[in-house]
Order: structure tokens, then C-alpha cells, then sequence
């Protein structure tokens, strides 16, 4: 069995539908109506011990709703979770030291406590002995300079600093699983870079982590394996270097031509002026036309000078994926 098994999860939300105004108010109370809002359908996962996963999708796409039933903070309204075999929200204390949660948008750290008076209660709740302790803050400081950090208040902390500073408190219990939603948000490149080649060496060190980001390098760095989520159902569970073959069918060519095809029109193309007069850019997808169909058909009506064809990269599927204007599931 895999450390982490989710099968047919699924979350439901009942959210109050409420009319405008005090009128509207009112009558809520009276007759309360509900919609129901399915933030994860049908998701079946599995990861084993030390895997490092992205997991990415557009915002409100079910991310951190999966992230928080598979840490046991929600409750499935049908399917199965388990981690490390057992049910992690019937068991919530267990699961709390085997599992690391950080959210890069909230921090975990005592707000007017010196960072390190943070980290010593951690020890306790965690019940961490003292040589342990002792040399996972020697470890943390030779990889994140948590060193300078720990006689800092929290809310002085810079957000460089405090990202730092969080990692520490939510590595402290040594976890076998990490769940890390945008760690690295916000970061300035070198902080940021520390931070990856913390996780790096989080990773070589077995540990199994789930990383939820909008950064690309994060992705490249950390990870080998990608899983996507649209609409609260997983579209792509794969390795990261298959993504782009297997879901961007788009494809861009940019031809430079000896006049101006006014007009020129290509069934199943888009074809828009390029930079210049002479050029045009026909987008096109890859499955029902081919380059040498778009040059053979331009080729009637111009002589092509010169041809570009814009590869897709990853990021920038990552990127179209969070602005929302990319849909896997429909291409499948
Ligand atoms: N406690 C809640 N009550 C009602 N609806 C919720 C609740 N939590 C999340 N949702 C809804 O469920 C859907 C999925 O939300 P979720 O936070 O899991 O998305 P996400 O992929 O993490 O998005 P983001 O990238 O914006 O954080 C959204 O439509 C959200 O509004």
C-alpha cells in the first residue's frame, strides 16, 4: 500500500443562498436554501513513500480542499483517505507527527514570540528530544540560516525570513510527509533558492512531499512528478516531461511572406497579422493540421520567406492553467 492512498474523495460544500438586502436576510432565516458546491469529485491518488508531487490547478480548482482531507483537517463527504494505512482525520493526533503542513500565506510561528521560543514549544507539543533537537536547528541553520532568525520576533520577520523561519517549525517533528502550499510566494531569488535546495535535500533525505506552487522552477526543482486538478477532478497524473506532449495541442507558427495576404483565411487555423505587414501568425492544433499542411496551404497565395514555429514550454502551461484559460479535460 502507498503512504498516501485517496480513493473516489470527494468534498461538498453547502454554501446559504442568501437574496440581496435585509429583505433577503430575513428570509433566510425563515427558509434557509442551500447550493452545493463540489470542490473535489472522484479523486483517486496514490503516492508512495519519499515521491515528491506537484500538485497545481487553477485557483478555486480543489487543491487546498485536497490537501486539507488528506491532513485530516476536513472531513470526505464520500471516498477514502488514508495515510501511512490509517484514516488521518479519525486519527488527527497520530497523523499530526508524521505529517508537515505549510501554507506560505499564513504562518504557524507564535506572532510575538522570539522565533526560537516558537520553536521550543513546537518541541514540546511534539514531544522532540533534546539531541534531536538540537541537531535538526544545526541543520536548519546551515541550510536556511535559521541561525540569525531565532532571536526575532515573528511579526518582525521579513516575509524572506519568516518563509524560512516556518519551514523550521513545520520540519521540526522530522515528518514523513510534507504538505507545502506556495512556499516560495513572494520570495526574492536568493531566499529563494535556499528554500529549493532545502527541499532538495528534504527530498534525498526520503521525505514524501506534495507541493502546491505557481513557480515553475519549484516544480522542475523539487518534483518528477506532476498532478493536475480543474474543476476538482484530477485531468493529468504523470511525469512532468510528458505534460506538454500529451495536453498542449496548440501550436504557433509564425511565417514572414513576400507580400501582404490580405484576407487569407485557413479552415481549423486562427490566422492573425504577425509584427510586420508580411508576416502572419497562424495558430493551429497540432492533431488536426500539420506545419507542412499550414505552409503547403499559404504557399498558394505567398511565397514563404522565412517560418517560426513558437514550441510550447511547460511554464508556460502552468501559467495558462492558473490564469484559467486552458482546459485539459476537454482535450482527453
Ligand atoms: N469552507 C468552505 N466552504 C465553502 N466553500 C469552500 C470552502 N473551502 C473551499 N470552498 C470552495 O471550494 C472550491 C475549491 O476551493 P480550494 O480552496 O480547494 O481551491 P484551490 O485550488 O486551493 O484554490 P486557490 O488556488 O485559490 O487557493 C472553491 O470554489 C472554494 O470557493
Amino acid at each position: 500500500m502507498a503512504l498516501i492512498e485517496a480513493a473516489g474523495l470527494r468534498k461538498v460544500f453547502r454554501r446559504p443562498v442568501k437574496d440581496p438586502g435585509l429583505g433577503g436576510a430575513l428570509r433566510h432565516l425563515v427558509t434557509r436554501r442551500y447550493t452545493d458546491l463540489v470542490a473535489v469529485d472522484e479523486v483517486d491518488l496514490s503516492i508512495e513513500a519519499g515521491e515528491s508531487v506537484a500538485y497545481i490547478g487553477a485557483n478555486g480548482a480543489g487543491k487546498s480542499t485536497t490537501v486539507k482531507l488528506l491532513s485530516g483537517i476536513l472531513v470526505p463527504t464520500a471516498g477514502q483517505v488514508r495515510v501511512g494505512g490509517t484514516d488521518p482525520h479519525r486519527h488527527r493526533i497520530a497523523n499530526a507527527r508524521r505529517i508537515g503542513v505549510l501554507f506560505g500565506q499564513r504562518s504557524q510561528l507564535w506572532w510575538d514570540l522570539p522565533v526560537r521560543d516558537s520553536l521550543a514549544l513546537l518541541r514540546d507539543i511534539y514531544r522532540v528530544g533534546d539531541d534531536d533537537y538540537r541537531r535538526r536547528l544545526e541543520r536548519f541553520d546551515e541550510v536556511l540560516g535559521l541561525g540569525e532568525l531565532l532571536p526575532v520576533v515573528a511579526r518582525k520577520l521579513s516575509l524572506g525570513q519568516r518563509m524560512r523561519a516556518d519551514l523550521a517549525a513545520a520540519l521540526l517533528h522530522a515528518p514523513d510527509v510534507v504538505y507545502l502550499d506556495e512556499p516560495t510566494i513572494g520570495l526574492d531569488l536568493a531566499v529563494k533558492d535556499r528554500v529549493r535546495a532545502f527541499l532538495r535535500a528534504l527530498r534525498q533525505d526520503g521525505t514524501t512531499i506534495m507541493l502546491t506552487t505557481h513557480d515553475l522552477g519549484d516544480i522542475e526543482d523539487v518534483c518528477d512528478r506532476l498532478v493536475i486538478i480543474e474543476a476538482g477532478r484530477i485531468v493529468y497524473d504523470g511525469a512532468l516531461s510528458r505534460v506538454k506532449d500529451e495536453y498542449v495541442r496548440e501550436r504557433r507558427m509564425r511565417l514572414s511572406l513576400d507580400r501582404d495576404p490580405a484576407g487569407w483565411t485557413l479552415p481549423g487555423a486562427v490566422v492573425t497579422p504577425g509584427a510586420t505587414g508580411r508576416e502572419i501568425v497562424v495558430t493551429f492544433d497540432r492533431l488536426t493540421l500539420t506545419a507542412g499542411a499550414v505552409i503547403a496551404a499559404v504557399s498558394a497565395h505567398a511565397e514563404v520567406l522565412e517560418v517560426h514555429i513558437d514550441e510550447p514550454t511547460i511554464e508556460d502551461l502552468v501559467r495558462r492553467l492558473y490564469a484559467g484559460d486552458l482546459t485539459l479535460a476537454a482535450q482527453t
